[in-house]
């Protein structure tokens, strides 16, 4: 049994440069990731299973299709292996811009690779053909994606850092929020991300307004330095100079409803 974290993506800065004639956008990004996320198992077995549990899972076995399964099978065309049991810990909330399906479908390549002894970056082909994040997230550690995403230039990240992560409970489509990106380039994506922007937070914010109220609780939390939507949305993280600044923020919080991680950077 192999047991990967999909630790949850952050966007620290996304700038949307054009719209592509093939409806997808470039973009330019400084991607980071969080300690902690779903958890994906993976067994050998004699018959295909996959099973969703966890707080978020119920919302997801619903669908047939999971990003999961599309990644084991697209694993097992390429590198074959047999059939396996799949377990997914579902923790993150679902279409909520922390990349939860794409950490998802990267932690069952890597165990599969673990399991048939492929290396991760004999996987970035597959990676790319199952989501504009899942490289960033096969890859995972803090990178600079250009293009859809998905290409990835290695960058320093701030590991250890702790963070806060909020949700308030609302899913946002992610193609819907690109679909209302107001098509200005607002340039490239600075050195410093804290200069950066999230160019989805407009479109964002006009499907969830209640994204605002948590930028603001957010920002109005002590010790709270880089305060952002991350994706899509709606989930928004604040870094905190200390673990005690983001733990007296956590109890702040607590009592909205908002579902929220308090976490460090990796
Ligand atoms: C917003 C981000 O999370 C930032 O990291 C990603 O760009 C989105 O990554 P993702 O969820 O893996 O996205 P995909 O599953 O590839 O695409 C979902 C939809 O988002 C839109 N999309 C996505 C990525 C991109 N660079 N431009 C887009 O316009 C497209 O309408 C697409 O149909
Ligand atoms: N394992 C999975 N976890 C979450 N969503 C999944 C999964 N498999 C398929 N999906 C589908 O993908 C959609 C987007 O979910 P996801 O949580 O990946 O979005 P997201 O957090 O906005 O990601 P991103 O930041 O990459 O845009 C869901 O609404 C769901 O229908």
């Amino acid at each position: 049994m192999v047991t990967e974290i999909a630790k949850a993506k952050l966007n620290l800065a996304l700038h949307v440069r054009a719209r592509r004639p093939d409806g997808y956008h470039e973009l330019e990004t400084l991607f980071a990731f969080v300690a902690d996320g779903d958890v994906v198992q993976v067994e050998p077995s004699e018959a295909d299973s996959f099973t969703i549990t966890g707080p978020f899972g119920a919302l997801l076995s619903g669908e047939g299709d999971n990003l999961v399964t599309r990644a084991a099978s697209a694993f097992r065309e390429r590198f074959g292996g047999g059939a396996h049991a799949i377990t997914l810990d579902k923790r993150l909330p679902v279409a909520s811009g922390i990349g939860g399906g794409s950490a998802d479908a990267a932690a069952t390549l890597r165990a599969l690779g673990v399991l048939h002894g492929v290396a991760v970056d004999e996987m970035f082909d597959i990676a790319d053909r199952l989501g504009s994040d899942v490289p960033a997230c096969l890859f995972g550690r803090s990178a600079i994606g250009r293009g859809r995403g998905e290409q990835l230039e290695p960058v320093a990240g701030l590991p250890g850092m702790p963070v806060l992560l909020v949700n308030p409970g609302v899913g946002v489509s992610t193609a819907e929020v690109f679909r209302r990106w107001d098509g200005v380039d607002r340039g490239p994506l600075p050195v410093d991300p804290r200069a950066g922007r999230n160019d989805l937070e407009p479109p964002a914010r006009a499907i969830a307004p209640v994204i605002d109220d948590v930028l603001e609780a957010l920002a109005a939390s002590q010790g709270a330095g880089l305060v952002r939507m991350s994706g899509s949305g709606a989930t928004c993280f604040a870094l905190f100079e200390d673990v005690a600044s983001r733990d007296a923020a956590v109890e702040a919080l607590a009592g909205r409803g908002w579902w929220m991680l308090a976490s460090y950077l990796t």
